[in-house]
Formats: C-alpha cells, sequence, structure tokens
C-alpha cells in the first residue's frame, strides 16, 4: 500500500475532498466561505503579502475540517459507542477547527481595515 504512483495518492486525497464536500456541510460552509473570500481579493486586488496570509489562513481551515473529518470517521469506526474519551477527542478536533476559523475571521477584519482605513 506504501509509495504508490502520485496519480494514484493525488486519486485518494481528492476522494477525500469530495467525501467531506458530500457528507460534512461545516466544510460545504467553509468551501463557500473560501470561495467569497477569493471573490473579495480578485475584486480589491491586494498586495502579495495579504494574498499570502489569507491563502494559509483559509486553507489551514479547509485542512483542520478534513483532519477533523478523518478523527470523526476513525473514532466512528472503531468505537462507535459512546465514550467520554472519544467525546473529549471529538471536542477537543473541532476546538482546533473552531480556533483556525475565528482566526481566519480576525485576518480577513485586519485585512479588510487596512484595505478601507478608517
Ligand atoms: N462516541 C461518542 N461518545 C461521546 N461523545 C460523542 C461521541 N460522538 C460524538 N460525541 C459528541 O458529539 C459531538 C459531535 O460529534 P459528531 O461526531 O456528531 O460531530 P458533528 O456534530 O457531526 O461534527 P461535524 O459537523 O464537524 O461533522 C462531539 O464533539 C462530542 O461532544
Amino acid at each position: 500500500m506504501k509509495n504508490k504512483a502520485i496519480h494514484l495518492r493525488l486519486g485518494f486525497a481528492l476522494n477525500g475532498i469530495l467525501f467531506a464536500l458530500k457528507s460534512e456541510a461545516s466544510f460545504r460552509t467553509q468551501l463557500l466561505a473560501a470561495m467569497a473570500i477569493a471573490i473579495v481579493l480578485i475584486v480589491t486586488r491586494p498586495s502579495p503579502v495579504w494574498w499570502g496570509i489569507i491563502i494559509l489562513t483559509t486553507g489551514a481551515v479547509l485542512a483542520a475540517e478534513l483532519f477533523n473529518t478523518a478523527l470523526e470517521k476513525t473514532l466512528d469506526h472503531l468505537h462507535p459507542a459512546q465514550h467520554p474519551q472519544i467525546k473529549l477527542a471529538k471536542d477537543a478536533a473541532a476546538g482546533a477547527v473552531l480556533v483556525l476559523g475565528l482566526t481566519a475571521i480576525l485576518v480577513f477584519i485586519s485585512f479588510l481595515a487596512s484595505v478601507f482605513p478608517g
């Protein structure tokens, strides 16, 4: 299973993203927000530094949601029953997504403040 051809690994990765798109409402919402942010960037044409910062934070939110989905699916498969430790693990993963989501919001507010000062 290790060291497969790059086109196969790309296919597995796209498969994971498609799965999250179909099954996770929060991933769809975050992707829509990312597309709206991309439109704002295209319209306002900020400096390359802002492009980099915003792309980085937006990508981090989407990646965190995919990690969260991976963890949820793994835990649900390995331990379908309720358990306090599963709750802690899932809550921590959800917390990571929240932290990155709030970070992205703060970055976007800073960006808007720099584009539309005072
Ligand atoms: N097996 C479990 N044992 C204990 N608590 C659980 C278990 N599964 C879920 N929970 C609790 O329910 C919350 C939601 O978990 P769930 O797996 O339903 O994610 P979700 O609400 O579908 O999240 P997302 O919208 O990101 O997919 C968890 O954060 C946790 O607090």
